[in-house]
């Protein structure tokens, strides 16, 4: 089967977030009367929504502390209004991700984004770094009832696409990316330099870690050179 579409994650994939991310989290934390945390702790808390880096950036990741509901609509609500603010200032776009996009999709391949960033935020991250228009389709953390490691946005991305899930490949940096692609069945390529929940990605049962997304373009275009040839034993 050729591939036909890339389907991207978007933070620790295409753009390193990480500096802006921590300062809103390190607002709402200092508005709420917190210390400060570290830039590397708080890459640890991204990959599953913001709902989940605002709980953890506010219990310092203990995942024993309790939080009142009304707190974390607090606490949500101050991260959002200083991620606003600072999204896309220091972000920047890793490097081999232009080129790698340019190549695909000078190779016919389509491409789409699959994040967990809310839509406000991914469109505006998108545009500031000057990527929005490599992609035919954006799939946010709120455009479906699930987020990944559930299949749901992916196959949505499919389904965007026209595309069918075996005619897609999956590039992203952490185990919530290698779950949703594989539950939706399509291959998954891992980039190591992402934030992988603080985890190393050697140990993900993936088809492949690519040092850069020229990488990516150079699997997908050995993957087509090889679905291309005719079958020599029949
Ligand atoms: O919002 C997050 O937690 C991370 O988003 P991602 O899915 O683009 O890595
Ligand atoms: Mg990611």
């Amino acid at each position: 089967m050729s591939i036909h579409a890339a389907l991207f994650d978007l933070d620790g994939t295409l753009v390193d977030s990480i500096p802006d991310l921590a300062q809103a989290a390190n607002a709402m934390r200092i508005k709420l009367g917190l210390s400060p945390l570290h830039q590397e702790l708080i890459a640890q808390f991204v990959g599953k929504g913001i709902d989940n880096l605002v709980r953890r950036a506010m219990t310092g990741g203990d995942e024993q502390a309790v939080m009142t509901a009304e707190a974390f609509i607090v606490a949500r609500e101050h991260f959002i209004d200083a991620y606003h603010q600072v999204n896309g200032d220091h972000s920047t776009v890793f490097e081999g991700v232009l080129e790698g996009l340019k190549s695909m999709k000078a190779a016919g391949i389509r491409l789409a984004v699959v994040t967990n960033k809310p839509t406000v935020f991914t469109e505006q991250l998108l545009i500031q770094t000057g990527l929005r228009s490599f992609f035919d389709a954006i799939v946010s953390g709120d455009t479906c009832p699930t987020r990944k490691p559930d299949a749901g946005p992916v196959l949505h991305a499919c389904f965007l696409l026209e595309v069918a899930p075996t005619d897609c490949v999956f590039i992203g940096d952490s185990i919530n990316d290698a779950q949703a692609a594989q539950a939706a069945g399509m291959p998954v390529l891992i980039v190591p330099y992402g934030y992988n929940e603080g985890n190393s990605v050697q140990n993900l049962k993936v088809n492949d870690i690519v040092e850069t997304i020229v990488e990516a373009a150079q699997w997908i275009e050995r993957h087509n050179a090889s679905a291309d040839q005719p079958d020599l034993l029949t």
